[in-house]
């Protein structure tokens, strides 16, 4: 397995500019198929992500043009659901961005369709979202282990009505749901029960939903309501917003190790893992945020006890921090961690363990306390890009070897050029 040496470095400083948000790349390519009219979307990430969206929304007969470099798109809209009049197999990867709304959409899309993943989407769980469109008539067949991918959908026309669904585990099958319901033929009631969790998405879906077209009454995360006679129009234009979950590794370059500046994302975003800047000088950096950057500078850090929920992406760039910091960090209410690209909490204990950092790994949280680092150890990355952008940030203490860096190609392709760009 490939891997790549960080040697210590002392010193991070200069700017990035942010490749796009991945949530918002993925749900402006699939908007703007459904929506009438052409749309230009420009800083889209090109990203595995954004390729299998891509990759499924031409076999589902969308037609767009790419520019050389991947990140601007001009997409031709249907105006309406999908439908094909042959069977269709689509892979989605490891994409849960793709996976989720791709799912809700076809079972109100007529077709048959049979949507598959890499081997860890078959790990993670999408009951909850099956369990609310069979509510509304959906046909979904699970055809490995019952609650998981691969789906076999048999689409048809859904006549709208109440459902409920569970939002304890995923935002993304509320997001997935909202975002099929205005194709359908009736007003929707979406009623959320259990705690729900990562909230800012759901905020981004609306959000997303409406420059398109289409009003979502939310009432306060309890009920969503999708009056019928609705439906996605083009803005035009749609503008990505750098990604915010990946600047984090940036903001937190400069914490430990300088001033970093990144540009792309800033004081108006969309994005909840923006947030994150409250994590960053709740340790103790030091913040400026403008209209369109943000940038951090070190400052001595100290140990914090956060519910980071509602960032469950940037939460990741916490344990990180927490090596360079006085005290203990708790990064809490994170069971979520457990069903993403890999169990998370399960792999940061095991690769803090072996560069010899003490930590607790609760149900639904990481305890670290910082310590001395041993030097040279490998890291596993458990084809989790955020595990190998984390412990990148590692190299500020001493040296450290990453295998399989470019898993980043998930969400950040050149993510290691860009923080070779920053340290010296
Ligand atoms: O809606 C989205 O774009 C996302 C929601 C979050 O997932 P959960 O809602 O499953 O926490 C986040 O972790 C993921 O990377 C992107
Ligand atoms: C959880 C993530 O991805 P996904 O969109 O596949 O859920 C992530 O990017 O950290």
């Amino acid at each position: 397995m490939e891997s790549i040496k960080l040697n210590k470095k002392d010193r991070a400083c200069g700017m990035v500019n942010l490749p796009g948000s991945k949530s918002l790349s993925n749900r402006a390519l699939l908007l703007s198929s459904l929506a009438r009219g052409k749309t230009r979307i420009t800083n889209l990430l090109d990203s595995d992500d954004t390729r299998h969206m891509l990759n499924a929304l031409a076999l589902l007969g969308v037609e767009y043009e790419l520019s050389e470099d991947r990140t601007e798109c001009t997409v031709y809209g249907l105006g309406e659901a999908f439908s094909s009049s042959k069977p269709l197999e689509l892979f989605l990867g490891n994409a849960g961005t793709a996976m989720r709304p791709i799912t809700a959409v076809l079972c109100n899309s007529s077709g048959e369709y049979v949507l598959t993943g890499e081997p860890r989407m078959e790990e993670r769980p999408i009951a909850h979202l099956i369990d609310a469109v069979r509510q509304l008539g959906a046909d979904v067949t699970y055809l490995k282990k019952e609650g998981y991918p691969p789906l076999k959908i048999r689409g048809k026309k859904l006549t709208g009505g109440v459902a409920e669904i569970d939002g304890s585990v995923s935002s993304q099958f509320i997001s997935a749901f909202l975002m099929a319901a205005p194709l359908m033929d009736g007003d929707v009631l979406l009623k959320i029960k259990g705690e729900l969790v990562s909230k800012p998405y759901i905020d981004i879906t609306i959000g997303m939903m409406k420059s398109f077209g289409v009003t979502v009454e939310n009432r306060d995360y309890k009920e969503f309501f999708i009056k019928n006679g609705q439906s996605y129009v083009s803005p035009d234009t749609f503008l990505v917003e750098g990604d915010a979950s990946a600047a984090s590794y940036f903001l937190a370059a400069g914490a430990i190790a300088g001033k970093v500046r990144v540009t792309g994302v800033g004081l108006h975003s969309v994005q909840g893992d923006v947030k994150f800047v409250k994590v960053l000088c709740a340790m103790g950096a030091k913040v400026v945020m403008g209209d369109d950057f943000i940038e951090c500078e070190r400052a001595p850090l100290h140990g914090v006890d956060m519910d980071m929920n509602s960032i469950p992406d940037a939460a990741m760039t916490a344990v990180p921090l927490a090596l360079f910091a006085s005290g203990k960090t708790v990064i809490r209410n994170v069971a979520n961690w457990r069903v993403k690209e890999t169990d998370r909490l399960r792999a940061m204990a095991n690769e803090l363990r072996k560069l010899g950092i003490e930590c607790v790994e609760g149900e639904d949280y990481l305890e670290i306390t910082p310590g001395k680092i041993n030097r040279n150890v490998a890291i596993d990355t458990y084809n989790d890009h955020r595990m190998a952008m984390c412990f990148a940030l590692v190299s500020f203490a001493t040296d450290v070897i990453i295998n399989d860096p470019k898993c980043c190609a998930k969400t950040f392709p050149d993510f290691f050029e860009k923080f070779a760009g920053i340290v010296d």
